[in-house]
Order: structure tokens, then C-alpha cells, then sequence
């Protein structure tokens, strides 16, 4: 049975007949080989490939369990489930949709949601402890990545990012090129990644490019979630194969796991293990080759010409109750064939030599995997995010190109509502009117406009971040001193246009002023939805809770009720001094009114009124500091967001273990979060 456990894998065919996989090599020009690029290789540098010849990554599971809540009770998802996955070979998870294979990648890789409580015992290389960055990489089933980058944009600037300062910026390009031939996507280079504005790769063409950019580091240990899904049966085998064969690239021995829905006969003759799984227990796990032969000795022989995979996963699917039809099982109905084959396979030897094998493995001292730090240092990653970022912006017309003409048509009605507003009594009344709308607007827009755009941003930043591939403070850097350009920008023109056209107060310091604020109105709003959208990544829920915190804000930012008729608990203390519009209101009124005078006409019997006596009785200002120290607190309040954005970001990722730890102490050191850590 042992050197079952370790043989190669037998044709996968039930029948061999290989005409079909001749064909569809033959037809299918998508793929190159990898091998007539072996002069790329080299590319590589040297003195890497030399530090990462080193030991694999040799992962085992014992009595594995994951429970979620249930009413008042918890649901098994994963039953006492015990395999490993080893250097070299490729583990293969299947079984039919919901048995629990998803769950049991996430449980490997220390990503399970925080609903789920986890026992048993997980060990890399015999020792609990927490993935370092670079050994492990998951590509899981959400293709989530900027939108309006090429393939070959988002794969170059992933590698920038993933791979060490001590490659050239040649060779990174050189490797991300070879990975995107490898994936058979060298038609599809320039070909926008595509969102909801525009079309551009396929659902499969996505997936393989999330597959390149988790390889590009060639990590030790690679989890896949679905690999093949969205792709025709030849490029299937070619991505698995491509997979299978890194281990034959640098001499490194990876782990490779990939649940997988329906492999055809030559992808399944690539896996070295198979893990089967049917409501959450393991049906069979051990060598790919010998499960044709476990069904068979079970009394479920696969038919001739049948797909092995077909034949397991039609006889243990339980979503679609119905007997086992003659041939297949003797008539049993699933449920039954399903408790055979669970029974057999607890009673038989290959189960024992599993256990065996994993308890031997945790046992054993092959020493813990060194931590390392390959990835591309703080400073250039970023410079990068910066870049990235820009450039996405720069493509996305539904972020702040839509936003500008949105702003600009707001900026020509009010303009022209309140054309050359002059300085007469009623003008005190417009002018107030005019500013409170302008920022009130201005606010909401960024919200509908921006929200939805930084969600995108922010679930392609919880992916790479998951990887490893950078740091929080890295992504709020390059997303803060991208944006801020086009802050600028949206600010400046809307400006422009209400500022001349109504004829506000007039002076290049009182115009700046204008802008500076608008400016720091929009960033506070945009870094609110940063704080708000890392506590409810949900488009919905996030949109209504920072629309909701924002119309209070504007209420109660002493316009639409003076500040002496707030009332004293709560409104006023402390909400009045929270709201960020208080601090815009205030600095632009005075902006607005101080130096001015106004009235001389009908509606005041000819008198005149200063602009700093209507600041104090009319609007009620806080004249004890400038409009200067308005916007140093507006610009203060950013860097409070974001930096509660920093804070929340990261106590999550620290919270995350030390619950997964209250919640199961044997998972105490496991956890992918903590991967990269090292990183800001
Ligand atoms: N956090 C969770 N809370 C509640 N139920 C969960 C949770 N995670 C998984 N489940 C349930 O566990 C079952 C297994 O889910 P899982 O995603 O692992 O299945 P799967 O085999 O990967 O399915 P598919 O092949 O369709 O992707 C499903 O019924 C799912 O609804």
C-alpha cells in the first residue's frame, strides 16, 4: 500500500482513448509550450532560484472539523477529515458543489470566515505555525482586479510589487511576459481586464490571468480554488498542466492544492492525490490511480469509455436524489452508496496509511519554514501603488471623469442661478444658500461616484493583501497620493465655474480659499468612505451608512439650524464639533463675508451691515479663530480618517487570529492573515 500511496498517476481514462486530447491540443492556439521558452528562464535570478532551492512545504490535516452556526445549534461543514498535501505533487479536491471543498482550501490556508469555529490539527512541516509570505499563494474564485488595466499591465505591475528588489525591472517584465504565455494569454495582452463600463477578457481569460499573477512568485505552496472553471476541456489541461509542471521549472518541489468541479480524463491523469468529498466527509482520499479501483471493489466499477471524474462525482451527488442507475450500483441510492463507500474507505488500508503516514509526518521535526521577505521593498511598492492607482483612475471615466461633468453641470446651474450675486441685503441669504448647497452636493456626488469605485479598489487591495503582496500603509499611501491629483482637479474646475459666474469675493486668497476647501470637503468625504467601507465592505450597506452619516453632518453643520438653536446634548456636544461640514460652512462664510460690506438698497432702508457683524449675529460663527484654522482642522479630520482607516485595517488582521485562537485553540498559530505581517 505504500508505494500505492506514492506511485504516479495511471491514465486517467476508464477506457484509454486519447484521439480526443490529440485533437484538441492540436486545435486549441491559445497555448504555447512552456518548454520552447526555456530560454526565458533564465531570467530568473540566479542568486533566488538559488535561496528558494530549498525544502518544500509539506502540509497534513488531522480530524479536521469546521462548524458553522445553524439557529441554535452548528452546522458540520467539514467532518474529521485527515490527508496531507506533499512537496512535488499535485492534490486534487473534488466533490460535488457545497460538499465543503472551498471550506476545506480556506481551513488549509487560515482563511475561514469568522462565523466558522475550526478544530483539529493543521501542521506545515509537522509545526503549527503561520504561512510567511512568499511560501503560499491562493487564487481563489472571485477575479478580483483593476478593471481597466491590460492583462499585461496587471500582471507587470504585480510583479513589481510581488518580486524582489534584487531582479531587474527587465527581468520582472521578462517573467510576467513568460507566465502570460504560459497561461496561454499572449493573444489577450493588451486586452483591458474589463468591468462593468466595458467588456474585456472572458470569465476564463480572468481566471487564468489571477492564476498568473499567484505564480509569478512561484510560491512553494499554492492553493486554487476552481482553476478550470469558465474554460473549454483543452484549456483546462493546459492551465492544469502549466500548474502541475512548476514543479519541474527551478527544481523546487511546490505543494500544489486545487479543488476542481470536473476535470476531463487527461487533467485528472495529472493529479498525484485525490481528496473526494460528499457533505463534508471524505468519501476517498490517496493516490488519483487507485480510486477507479476503490469504487470498483466498493461495487460502483466505472463504465467503459466513462469519465473517471464523471463516474465519482454522479455516484456520491446528493443534490439530486435519484437511484444509482443499473451499471453504475447495483440500483443503491445515493445516500447508500455514499455511507459504502465513507464506511470502506474508513476500514481500508490506504485510510490507515494516510494516518499513519500523517502522524508519522507530525511527529517528525523537518523544520519550520523560514520566514522570508521577497517581495519588493516599502518605498518602491509605494511608488507603484501609486502609479497603479493613477493609472486606473486615469482610465475609469465612471470615477472621477463622470464626477467632473457631473460637478461642472452643478457648477454652471448654480452659476447661473445665482449669476453675479452682488452685495445687497438679499445677496447675505444667497450667498449662504449658495456655498451650504455647493458643498452639500458636492459631497453627496462624491459618495454615489466614489463609493462604488473604492470598493472595487478595495477588494482587489483584500486579495493581494490575503497573498502578501503588500501592506495596508502601502495601499492607503498609493490610494491617497493618487487621488489626490484628481481631487484637485474636480475641485478646481466646478470652482472656477460658480466662482466668476456668481461673483463671489473677489481676491486670488479668497478664490484659492475656495478651491482648498472644496478640495479638503471632497478628501474628508473619500476618506470617510475608506473608514466606513473596511468596516461594511457591502455596496449597499456602506452607501447607506456614510449617505446617512453625511445628511446628519450636513444638518447639523450650522446652516440649516443656526448652532445656538442645536440642541445642547448630543446635537451640539459633541456631534456639531465632529461634523467636518461645520468646519467647511464655517471657513468659507467667512471667507465669504469678512471684509465685505452689504445692503445700501430698499430691503435694508439703506443701511449698511459688515460682513463681519452678519458672521457673528447672523450665521452665528465661532469668530475666536480664522477660516485659516477651519481648514487646517477639515485637512486634520483626512488624516484622522485615514488614519483610522490604518487602524481598523490592521487590528482586523490582528483580531482575526486571536479569535480564530479564542474560538480554536489548535488553530492558534494558523492563519493566512498574519502572512506578510511583517509588512506595513
Ligand atoms: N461561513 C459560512 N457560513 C455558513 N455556511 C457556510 C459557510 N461557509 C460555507 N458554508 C456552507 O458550507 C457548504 C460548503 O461550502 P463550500 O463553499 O465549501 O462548497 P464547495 O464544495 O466549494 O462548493 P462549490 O463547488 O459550489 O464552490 C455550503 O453549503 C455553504 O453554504
Amino acid at each position: 500500500m505504500t508505494s500505492l500511496l506514492h506511485s504516479q498517476p495511471k491514465a486517467g481514462y476508464c477506457e484509454p482513448n486519447n484521439s480526443s486530447r490529440v485533437i484538441q491540443l492540436q486545435t486549441n492556439l491559445d497555448f504555447i509550450n512552456p518548454f520552447e521558452n526555456e530560454a526565458v528562464k533564465p531570467t530568473e535570478s540566479s542568486k533566488d532560484s538559488q535561496r528558494m532551492m530549498d525544502e518544500g512545504v509539506l502540509m497534513t490535516w488531522e480530524d479536521l472539523w469546521v462548524t458553522v452556526p445553524n439557529g441554535k445549534n452548528r452546522k458540520p461543514i467539514l467532518q474529521g477529515l485527515t490527508g496531507y498535501a506533499k512537496p512535488g505533487q499535485l492534490l486534487a479536491i473534488m466533490g460535488p458543489s457545497g460538499c465543503g471543498k472551498t471550506t476545506l482550501l480556506d481551513a488549509l490556508a487560515g482563511r475561514l470566515g469568522s462565523n466558522t469555529k475550526q478544530t483539529g490539527k493543521i501542521l506545515i512541516n509537522g509545526h503549527k505555525q503561520a504561512l510567511a509570505y512568499g511560501t503560499s499563494a491562493y487564487v481563489t474564485q472571485d477575479d478580483a482586479m483593476l478593471s481597466t488595466l491590460t492583462a499585461r499591465e496587471a500582471l507587470y505591475y504585480s510583479s513589481l510589487l510581488q518580486l524582489p528588489d534584487s531582479m531587474s525591472i527587465e527581468e520582472k517584465k521578462d517573467r510576467a511576459d513568460f507566465t502570460l504565455r504560459e497561461m496561454g494569454l499572449q493573444d489577450a495582452i493588451n486586452t483591458r481586464v474589463g468591468g462593468w463600463t466595458s467588456k474585456g477578457l472572458s470569465g476564463g481569460q480572468k481566471r487564468r490571468l489571477s492564476i498568473c499573477i499567484e505564480i509569478l512568485t512561484r510560491p512553494r505552496l499554492l492553493f486554487l480554488d476552481e482553476p478550470t472553471s469558465g474554460l473549454d476541456s483543452a484549456a483546462s489541461y493546459y492551465v492544469m498542466s502549466r500548474i502541475a509542471s512548476l514543479n519541474l521549472r527551478d527544481g523546487i518541489q511546490r505543494t500544489i492544492v486545487a479543488s476542481i468541479h470536473q476535470p476531463s480524463s487527461e487533467v485528472f491523469q495529472l493529479f498525484h492525490n485525490l481528496c473526494l468529498l460528499s457533505c463534508g466527509e471524505t468519501v476517498y482520499f490517496g493516490p488519483a490511480s487507485s480510486a477507479n479501483e476503490f469504487f470498483a471493489s466498493n461495487g460502483f466499477p466505472c463504465p467503459t469509455l466513462y469519465n473517471p471524474s464523471d463516474h465519482f462525482l454522479r455516484i456520491i451527488n446528493t443534490d439530486f436524489e435519484q437511484d444509482v442507475e443499473e451499471g453504475l450500483g447495483k440500483g443503491v441510492n445515493t445516500e447508500e452508496a455514499i455511507n459504502v463507500l465513507v464506511k470502506s474507505y474508513l476500514s481500508s488500508e490506504t485510510h490507515k496509511q494516510i494516518q499513519k503516514e500523517v502522524e508519522e509526518i507530525s511527529e517528525s521535526d523537518s523544520g519550520a519554514i523560514e520566514k522570508k521577505r521577497i517581495h519588493a521593498a516599502f518605498f518602491n511598492q509605494c511608488f507603484i501603488l501609486i502609479r497603479r492607482s493613477s493609472l486606473h483612475m486615469y482610465r475609469d471615466i465612471s470615477n472621477y471623469w463622470l464626477r467632473l461633468a457631473v460637478y461642472a453641470a452643478i457648477a454652471l446651474s448654480l452659476g447661473t442661478i445665482f449669476y453675479d450675486i452682488g452685495s445687497s441685503y438679499g445677496s447675505i441669504q444667497a450667498r449662504g444658500s449658495l456655498l451650504t448647497f455647493f458643498i452639500s452636493v458636492l459631497t453627496f456626488i462624491t459618495l454615489i461616484g466614489g463609493f462604488p469605485p473604492f470598493l472595487e479598489e478595495m477588494k482587489v487591495f483584500k486579495r493581494e493583501r490575503l497573498n502578501g503582496h503588500y501592506g495596508v500603509t502601502a495601499f492607503l499611501i498609493g490610494n491617497t497620493f493618487s487621488a489626490v491629483p484628481y481631487m484637485l482637479l474636480i475641485s478646481l474646475i466646478p470652482g472656477l465655474i460658480v466662482y466668476y459666474l456668481s461673483g463671489l469675493h473677489k481676491g486670488l486668497e479668497h478664490f484659492l480659499y475656495l478651491i482648498a476647501v472644496l478640495f479638503a470637503t471632497v478628501m474628508s468625504v473619500e476618506s470617510l468612505m475608506m473608514v466606513v467601507g473596511c468596516i461594511f465592505p457591502n455596496f449597499i450597506m456602506g452607501m447607506i451608512i456614510v449617505g446617512g452619516i453625511q445628511g446628519v453632518m450636513i444638518l447639523i453643520g450650522g446652516f440649516y439650524r443656526l448652532p445656538n438653536d442645536l440642541p445642547k446634548p448630543f446635537w451640539r456636544y459633541p456631534l456639531y464639533y465632529i461634523s467636518f461640514h461645520k468646519y467647511a460652512f464655517q471657513g468659507l462664510f467667512k471667507n465669504e463675508f469678512e471684509g465685505l460690506t452689504f445692503g445700501g438698497d430698499q430691503y435694508g432702508g439703506n443701511k449698511t451691515i459688515s460682513g463681519r457683524d452678519i458672521l457673528t449675529n447672523t450665521w452665528q460663527m465661532e469668530m475666536g479663530h480664522s477660516k485659516w484654522a477651519d481648514l487646517a482642522i477639515l485637512l486634520g479630520m483626512i488624516v484622522l480618517y485615514r488614519l483610522l482607516f490604518l487602524a481598523i485595517s490592521k487590528s482586523k488582521e490582528k483580531a482575526k487570529p486571536m479569535v480564530a485562537a479564542f474560538r480554536c485553540p489548535q488553530a492558534k498559530l494558523f492563519t493566512t492573515v498574519t502572512r506578510g505581517n511583517e509588512q506595513n
